[in-house]
């Protein structure tokens, strides 16, 4: 098995009393970016969660035939790469330092210990987001899209070969959303396993080759998006009438009306 499969089979997740995340199973395999979907508070950064081990879970996660549980915490570090939904950053780092973070896991733990590949690491993924000319710049001094950039930045500068990343194009222009999509899909179609969690069914509909349509903590659905992002689930699951065609090959759909 390649380094980045997933199998999860019968994952529960209970916080704070309630039962936020039951019966979920389904595989996943490296050099494939699986899109998260469902409403607010269908489980979705919850599932993010339990997957990358930061919150306790009952069920089987294996990865790459290794029951994740039994991986130390600086092994997950390495192999898990995660951008929060939430990625405030209260004290005024320049932007590389904060990239910089993503090599803590590699030993990189102060601007002294950087290897020279630490180095490169932190320019490919300033690069990535176009942010190398803002990388001396404080983070605090950021816009709020161009921080998320700097968020998936620092989850590149990790290059684990698995990346979760929580509405990484939530508060981004157009034209960053479509670049950052590319450039997840294009770390999958380098070997890397990237789950995407996203509001964005347009997005998901392109970009993703499987979606995962979570509802009330279930798994609806998964399957190719053509297949999940069908009208009948969109207008079950979301309450939505959804505009769908297909361009250059690929499904387009724009959210239409509110049931
Ligand atoms: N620490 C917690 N204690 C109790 N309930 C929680 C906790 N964290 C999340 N929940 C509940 O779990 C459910 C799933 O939350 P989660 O954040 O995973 O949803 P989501 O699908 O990511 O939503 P959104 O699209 O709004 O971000 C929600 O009903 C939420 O209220």
């Amino acid at each position: 098995m390649t380094s980045g499969n997933f199998e999860v089979c019968n994952l529960h997740v209970r916080l704070g009393g309630r039962n936020v995340l039951r019966e979920i199973s389904f595989s996943a395999q490296a050099g494939a970016l699986i899109a998260l979907v469902g409403p607010s508070g269908a489980g979705k950064t919850t599932l993010l969660r339990a997957l990358a081990g930061l919150i306790p879970s009952e069920g089987g996660i294996v990865m790459a035939g290794e029951n994740l549980r039994a991986l130390s915490v600086a092994q997950r570090a390495q192999k898990l790469a995660y951008v929060p939904q939430d990625d405030a950053v209260h004290w005024p780092l320049p932007v590389r330092d904060v990239v910089a973070l993503g090599r803590y896991p590699h030993g990189a733990t102060r601007p002294g210990r950087l290897r020279p590949r630490d180095v490169e690491a932190i320019a490919r993924a300033l690069d990535a987001v176009d942010l190398g000319d803002m990388a001396e710049r404080a983070v605090t001094q950021l816009s709020g899209g161009e921080r998320r950039r700097v968020a998936v930045a620092r989850a590149l500068a990790t290059e684990a070969p698995v990346l979760f990343a929580d509405e990484p194009t939530a508060s981004v222009d157009p034209h960053y959303q479509l670049s950052i999509m590319t450039l997840l899909r294009r770390q999958a179609r380098q070997g890397a396993l990237v789950f995407v969690v996203t509001h964005d069914l347009g997005a998901a509909a392109r970009f993703a080759d499987r979606v995962l349509m979570l509802r009330a903590g279930r798994l609806e659905e998964a399957g190719a998006p053509r297949d999940v992002l069908a009208p009948a689930q969109l207008a079950e699951v979301f309450a939505i009438d959804a505009f769908r065609c297909d361009h250059a090959s690929e499904p387009v759909i724009v959210p239409w009306a509110a049931r």
